[in-house]
């Protein structure tokens, strides 16, 4: 797996975007942050759209997106036809997005989950493989276009 990453959100993200962008370079990813840059109040879409966009033009493999409940950042990455987001809040979710669902962005809810969660929730989504096979079929069935 590309050790090349995107990461964004909005203001409620910022905090554990920060804390996962130096966990994740202290591990060796290249990390493109999307921002926001502040913890200023902040409109997701605003980071949503160009880290999806950037995913679907195949800059990068995979994206993590945080905001407070993880919804709205996921409700807009899955607007994108390249984009598969998986709102994940155990590590059994994160597991699943990746072997089931080929997810290729992790929305992380961070006023829901300690900060020591969702960088083990990274770690599980950046190291698990899509199984294929059946859910290859069915993956394969998403896009609308
Ligand atoms: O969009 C969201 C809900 O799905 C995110 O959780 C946002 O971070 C949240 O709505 C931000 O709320 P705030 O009151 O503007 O801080």
């Amino acid at each position: 797996m590309s050790k090349k990453l995107a990461i964004g959100g909005d203001h409620a993200g910022f905090e554990y975007k920060t804390e996962l962008i130096k966990i994740l370079e202290s591990e060796g990813y290249e990390v493109k942050d999307f921002g926001p840059y502040t913890d200023a109040s902040a409109d997701y879409p605003d980071y949503v759209h160009p880290l999806c966009e950037s995913i679907e033009k195949g800059e990068f493999k995979q994206g993590i997106l945080i905001c407070g409940s993880g919804n709205g950042v996921a409700i807009t990455a899955n607007k994108h036809q390249g984009i598969r987001a998986a709102l994940c809040w155990t590590e059994d979710l994160a597991s699943l997005a990746r072997k089931h669902n080929d997810a290729n962005v992790l929305a992380l809810p961070a006023r829901f989950i300690p900060m020591e969660l969702a960088d083990k929730l990274t770690e599980v989504f950046l190291n698990t493989e899509f199984e294929g096979g059946r859910h290859a079929t069915r993956v394969n069935k998403i896009a609308c276009k």
